[in-house]
């Protein structure tokens, strides 16, 4: 990728933007066109993919810059709301490339599905009795759904757990069965569910059971993905900090992150950030990779920062950020919907795994620069400073108002509602903004 053509991509017009990217070989003429048209998601098909549609909500889809992965550069698309993630992540991922950029460890994809039993007459015998049937359990399984099976998936291996009852509580026991399935290039929701309905009969015959239900679970520790960097102190220096003291400060940051659940859950907002925005624009089921995410970082028993920042022997910087990525190169709507077909097109992903890799790659960018702009300058310079312009149209300035308004609301010391709206009343000469 010709890197060049992407300074200062910012300070563009969104149609050079484009041109910037069509230059750089990312974009060619079909995906201009439809880039410019908007991205739509025709009627017929939102009639379709949910029940009682009216309209479309739409959300403003850009790209991070500078993510140097495994070798290889990306651009990556993100659709969000928020001012500065983008930047943020563009930003962090910058300081990462120069330092070599993210090495990432993905899991063999494999995906877990449950059927709950209850009333086993004795729990200890039937896992004895599910785990010498495994390879019955297995092909039922993979009879439910034999096209996986034929593409080279299918269900793998079977596990059981114990839950006693909890009598305080008047919760019965449950004998849970896990099947763990490769769903190939899929997420597996759609693939899991039919396995676990179409064992559920054979499961209430082997243990005397009554099966509760047969579930996907979100929670995929066989599907975890890991995405790490190292970097050199002299490249972290900020403002009034030196490099030294700037990497100290983040370990101490992660160090609070990892004690205090209170800070715990804003870091990983802030990691979800970058996750929910790519998981979103390539069109795959982001409330899944949330769930599954912050259970994950609850696995100790007390809910922690999904980094981790270290310092190495020779005093660099090591990030690293782990988390079950159960994502789809295939599914759902990611074959269909424009948005996702274009960050496929952007991306140029060729494996549900390669985009795992960029997804985490992105969450530690995002954590590395929201804890580096929190432990110098503060979040608001920067979030307030991109936020203006939200704010100056949520006051109601319009054209070239927005930035002018945005340009006045970042001298201000209180960037407020209030302020916006005193201020528009000040441009347009009236005194007060309705
Ligand atoms: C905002 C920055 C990046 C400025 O940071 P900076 O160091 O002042 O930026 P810079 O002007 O030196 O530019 C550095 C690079 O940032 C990017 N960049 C810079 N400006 C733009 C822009 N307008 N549009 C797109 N990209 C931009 C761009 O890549 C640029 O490189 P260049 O292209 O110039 O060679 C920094 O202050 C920052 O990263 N802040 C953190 C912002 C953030 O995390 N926002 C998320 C919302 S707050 C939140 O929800 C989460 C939080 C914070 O609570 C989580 C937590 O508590 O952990
Ligand atoms: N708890 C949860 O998270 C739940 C999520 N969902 C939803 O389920 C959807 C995801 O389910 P999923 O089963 O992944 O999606 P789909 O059922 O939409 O698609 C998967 C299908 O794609 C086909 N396919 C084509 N090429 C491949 C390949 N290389 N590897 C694997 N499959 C391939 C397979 O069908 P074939 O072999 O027949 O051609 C496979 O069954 C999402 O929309 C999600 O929101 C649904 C229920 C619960």
């Amino acid at each position: 990728m010709e890197s060049n053509y992407l300074q200062k991509f910012y300070d563009k017009t969104p149609d050079e933007r484009i041109t910037a990217l069509q230059s750089a070989g990312i974009l060619d003429e079909e995906a201009i066109a439809n880039l410019q048209e908007g991205l739509k998601l025709p009627q017929e098909i939102a009639d379709n993919m949910i029940e009682n549609q009216l309209s479309t909500y739409e959300l403003p889809y850009g790209v991070a810059l500078n993510f140097l992965i495994d070798g290889k550069d990306y651009v990556v698309p993100m659709a969000i709301e928020e001012p500065s993630v983008i930047a943020a992540a563009s930003a962090g991922a910058k300081i990462i490339a120069k330092a070599g950029g993210f090495r990432t460890t993905i899991q063999k994809r494999v995906m877990i599905g449950q059927v709950a039993l209850k009333n086993v007459p004795d729990s200890v015998a039937a896992e004895q009795l599910i785990l010498s049937h495994e390879e019955n359990i297995l092909q039922a399984a993979n009879a439910a759904h034999p096209s996986i099976v034929k593409r080279g998936g299918g269900a793998r291996r079977v596990s059981v757990r114990i839950l006693p009852a909890d009598d305080v509580e008047g919760i019965p026991a449950f004998l849970v069965v896990h099947l763990h399935v490769e769903t190939l290039e899929a997420m597996g929701a759609n693939i899991i569910n039919t396995m676990m309905e179409g064992v559920i009969p054979y499961l209430e015959r082997l243990t005397g059971g009554e099966a509760l239900m047969g579930i996907l679970s979100n929670y995929a520790t066989d599907c975890l993905a890991t995405a790490e960097c190292r970097i050199p102190a002299a490249l972290l220096a900020k403002g009034e900090f030196s490099g030294d003291e700037v990497r100290d400060r983040l370990i101490e940051a992660y160090q609070f992150a990892y004690v205090d659940p209170y800070r715990a859950v804003t870091n990983n907002k802030g990691i979800m950030n970058g996750i929910d925005a790519i998981v979103l624009a390539s069109g795959n089921d982001w409330r899944a990779i949330s769930a599954g995410a912050h259970a994950y970082a609850s696995r100790s028993g007390q809910y922690r920062s999904l980094t981790s920042w270290k310092k190495a022997e020779n005093g660099d910087l090591l990030g690293s950020l782990t988390l079950p990525l159960p994502i789809g190169a295939v599914g759902g709507s990611i074959n269909f919907h424009p948005a996702a077909k274009m960050t496929k097109e952007i991306l140029g992903y060729r494996s549900a795994s390669e985009l795992e890799s960029i997804i985490a790659s992105v969450g530690l960018a995002q954590n590395f620069s929201a804890i580096k702009a929190l432990v110098t300058e503060g979040i608001q310079k920067g979030h307030m400073g991109l936020h203006s312009r939200s704010l100056a149209i949520s006051a109601g300035a319009v054209g070239q108002e927005i930035e002018q308004l945005s340009q006045l609301l970042k001298g201000e010391k209180n960037m407020n509602l209030a302020t916006a709206q005193s201020l528009l009343a000040q441009i347009r000469g009236a005194d007060t903004v309705d």
